[in-house]
């Protein structure tokens, strides 16, 4: 039932939350042709009746009209499977397609794919986002039109079956009983004992699964960790320690298969078994009136027939347990990621905060309407841990300046560059920036793509390829104006001062009026790094520029600084000097 919930939370945004009727008319072509088949399958199984009793009856004169019937059964329930199987795919792609386009966005607004990190974060966000959503709708629509495939078969092969039964009299301790239908009460017995039992077989298969998926989730992420990092890991010769982290991870995998494909070999057995025995059922309870020869060869092959159907539709859960298990498992997942969303709300400090960065609506190339200042009231900043770092920073600068933010190392100086980026709550007071403040780290973020995109990032349309190249010659790169075209794996192809220098050519194109730098030039020689600055400073002469910097000698560069020191909760930076456990 939970399941079930969580599964409407889903799916009714999709279902009832736009005006658009495609899904509806797609969803209503695929039920009609799932009725025609069903409609089909009636015909065929009348015909079945005629065709045994024309054999035992040896009339040679029917067999070519029953065959040419059966031709014309036959392609319509091809026509309306194929056609059934087209609209279905259809809507599952639509369905996936509008899912997918609302998760992104709801994972990449107000910054919930970073904050999620910190927060209790469901495992591989990534995988849920491309796979279970596409699990999702495929598994939807195949379970809603199966079941109404066998329901719908149910209640027309239940007539039959009634009939053919009759009424049957059954002697309990000495009493005579008469039953009507008894083939349908035998149907309904059967299906549900077997249900039950394949219940009490295959229950643990719900977690197991959910967890495989985690597992498997969790292996290839490692494995996307070896590429992302293979440069570090070479140099560090860690191939071998990598190798023991991997094969733990694969032994998750493996722990988890092996439990997995032992509960299933044990629903196979049963399943495997259900079906043989569901087949012999018919045709011994229905021999004894054959031979009475109350019934004809033609009403028992009907009866075989019907009855096979009854059973399908009081079986459907049974059929598709396995199945209902997978997309159990994918709406569990799915609503556990869309729980999170939905409790990472924008930071508490937003009272004061301007940046627009808290739902990623920062634009470029804005005019100012007032100067940027950023103003710092009463802020207390914890660690993404809890643990407090600084209390009551209080500070305030106006453009032009250029500002340095001072502390020693830990104290808290990237944690509050994150807050004024709305990244990261602050407990109390105000803090506000400019409307436009561009944050430059220290790692630089070249995403897989053109030159031109790279350099214009994040602005979603490139800007003018004479500005790129004017602003890659500005910060000493002008050999790659060729090579705007190309992409390229750019993160691994270009030095580390090399990408802090691209970094600078950014903040040249969308000339922010608020600058906010964290260590962006500290894989720079010291001549380098004061260039970059003192480029900030030439063609970006009205902006407010707030910088956090190691490099002694980049201090002159600014005119003011912010100095943490008497806003630290407890010490830090170099500890005390203790005696060495390892000797020497
Ligand atoms: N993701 C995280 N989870 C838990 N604690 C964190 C996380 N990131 C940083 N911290 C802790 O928060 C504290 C402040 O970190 P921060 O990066 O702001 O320091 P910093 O002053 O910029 O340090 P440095 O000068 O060495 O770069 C540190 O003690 C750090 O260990």
């Amino acid at each position: 039932m939970k399941t079930f919930r969580a599964f409407l939370r889903l799916a009714a945004p999709f279902w009832i939350g736009r005006a658009r009727p495609r899904p509806w008319l797609l969803l209503a072509a695929t039920v009609a042709c799932s009725l025609g088949f069903v409609r089909v399958s009636v015909a065929i199984n009348a015909w079945n009746k005629e065709f045994y009793d024309a054999l035992a009856a040896f009339d040679a004169g029917a067999i070519p009209g029953l065959a040419a019937a059966y031709a014309v059964y036959l392609t319509l329930a091809v026509v309306a499977i194929a056609a059934g199987n087209w609209f279905l795919k259809r809507l599952a792609f639509d369905w996936r397609d509008w899912a997918t386009d609302d998760h992104q966005r709801r994972w990449l607004g107000g910054h919930a794919h970073y904050r999620l990190r910190f927060g209790d974060e469901p495992d591989n966000p990534d995988q849920r986002i491309a796979e279970d959503i596409a699990l999702l709708a495929e598994l939807t629509l195949e379970l809603f039109r199966s079941f109404l495939v066998n329901v719908t078969r149910l209640g027309a092969f239940v007539a039959i079956l009634w009939s053919i039964s009759g009424t049957q009299t059954v002697t309990l301790a000495g009493t005579d009983f008469l039953i009507d239908g008894y083939l349908v009460w035998i149907a309904v017995v059967y299906s549900a004992v077997s249900t039950l039992l394949m219940h009490a077989v295959g229950h643990r298969l719900l977690a197991l699964k959910i967890d495989q998926q985690a597992r498997e989730a969790d292996y290839r992420a490692a494995l996307m960790g070896v590429r992302n990092w293979s440069e570090q890991i070479a140099f560090h010769r860690g191939e071998a320690a990598e190798l023991v982290r991997l094969s733990c991870r694969f032994d998750d995998i493996r722990r988890n298969w092996h439990a997995l494909i032992g509960r299933e070999f044990r629903i196979e057995c049963f399943s495997a078994a259900q079906m043989r025995v569901a087949w012999f059922i018919p045709i011994v309870a229905i021999l004894p009136l054959y031979l009475q020869r109350t019934i004809t060869l033609g009403d028992m092959m009907q009866a075989q027939n019907a009855f096979s159907s009854v059973l399908d539709g009081f079986s459907w859960v049974l059929t598709y347990y396995r199945r209902i298990m997978e997309w159990a498992a994918v709406v569990r997942r799915l609503q556990q990621l869309n729980d999170a969303l939905e409790r990472t709300g924008l930071p508490s400090h937003s009272a004061g905060h301007g940046t627009g960065a808290g739902d990623g609506g920062g634009t470029v190339d804005r005019p100012f309407a007032v100067r940027p200042v950023l103003c710092i009231d009463g802020v207390d900043i914890v660690s993404p841990a809890g643990r407090p770092l600084l209390s009551a920073v209080t500070a305030r600068f106006e453009a032009p300046a250029h500002v340095r933010i001072d502390g020693p190392s830990g104290c808290g100086k990237s944690t509050l560059l994150r807050v004024m980026a709305g990244l990261h709550p602050c407990r109390s007071g105000t803090l506000s920036v400019g409307t436009d403040a561009m944050f430059l780290p220290q790692h630089s973020y070249l995403p897989n793509d053109s030159l031109r995109a790279v350099v214009s990032y994040p602005s979603e349309r490139p800007f003018d390829d004479r500005a790129i190249a004017w602003a890659l010659g500005r910060v000493g790169l002008a050999r790659l104006s060729a090579e705007l075209d190309r992409h390229a794996e750019w993160s691994t192809l270009l030095s580390g001062g090399e990408r802090q220098r691209l970094g600078f050519a950014q903040l040249l194109l969308h000339r922010p009026g608020t600058v906010v730098m964290d260590e962006a030039t500290s894989q720079l020689d010291e001549e380098s790094s004061i260039a970059m600055y003192r480029l900030i400073r030439d063609t970006l002469p009205d902006s407010l520029v707030i910088a956090v910097t190691h490099q002694l000698g980049l201090a002159m560069l600014f005119d003011r600084s912010i100095d943490l020191r008497p806003f630290l909760v407890e010490a830090c930076g170099v500890g005390e000097p203790m005696p060495c456990p390892l000797g020497g």
